[in-house]
């Protein structure tokens, strides 16, 4: 990987964080309608019991309409919690993480976490999953292409999750989730990027 190559994904990672950051509260909102639309056409057949999604940030497009669909059905909530080398581990969600309204609201719902060193909230303790026995992994992206390849914050984090799961026989479906705007025409895909299933934004989703 060449100097120029490592800038452009850089660039195109903040050119594409600062354009998701500017969308006003309003925009979120209906955006996350659309998402838990089409989230719910999507899994209508499936009998999904342990999901891990996101605590939105950063723009990212808001998974939480979805999550109470899903905890109404009985479905168990897991949120990404970061361990040192950059390892991710996913933990029970407590229920009131997601019992809100509206978007802006997440911020001061108050539940049992605290902050990881990126300020991301992340719930503390016991009920921890396996990755593997998880039904489906929600993962935030700051990019994708028609390929399903997707750019993420650039730790890894995802990536290193995937490519264990990869070698399972049963493993959790991957689903992308982004803004429509966050489409880019191709990736330039590296030898540890991992592809998702389908990718899910606010205009439909996408299978690979
Ligand atoms: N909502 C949410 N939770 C998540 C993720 C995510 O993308 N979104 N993650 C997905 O991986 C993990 C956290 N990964 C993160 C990786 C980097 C940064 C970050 O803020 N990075 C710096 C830039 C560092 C650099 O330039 O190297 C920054 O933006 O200032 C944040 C989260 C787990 N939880
Ligand atoms: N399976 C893995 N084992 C070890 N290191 C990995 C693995 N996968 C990725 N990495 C490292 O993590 C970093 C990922 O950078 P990249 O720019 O691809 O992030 P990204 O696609 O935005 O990642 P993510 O969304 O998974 O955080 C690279 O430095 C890469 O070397």
């Amino acid at each position: 990987m060449d100097f120029s190559f490592k800038h452009t994904k850089h660039a195109l990672r903040q050119h594409l964080r600062a354009q998701r950051r500017q969308y006003s509260a309003a925009h979120q909102q209906r955006a996350a309608q659309r998402l838990a639309y089409y989230l719910q056409r999507l899994v209508g057949q499936h009998r999904w019991q342990h999901v891990a999604l996101y605590w939105p940030s950063d723009g990212e497009i808001d998974p939480s309409l979805f999550a109470r669909y899903l905890q109404r059905r009985g479905v168990r909530l897991y949120l990404p919690v970061v361990l040192q080398r950059h390892g991710l581990r996913f933990v029970e969600a407590p229920a009131q993480a997601f019992s809100v309204r509206h978007r802006q609201q997440l911020r001061q719902q108050r539940w049992p976490g605290k902050r990881n060193r990126y300020g991301l909230r992340e719930p503390i303790g016991r009920g921890a999953i396996a990755a593997h026995q998880l039904d489906a992994l929600l993962m935030p992206l700051v990019g994708f292409d028609r390929q399903g390849q997707r750019l993420g914050m650039g730790g890894g984090f995802y990536d290193r999750v995937v490519a264990r799961l990869h070698r399972r026989v049963r493993r959790p479906q991957l689903i992308g989730l982004a803004h429509a705007t966050q489409e880019h025409t191709q990736l330039v895909s590296e030898p540890w990027d991992q592809a998702v299933d389908v990718v899910v934004t606010d205009a439909g989703h996408r299978r690979r």
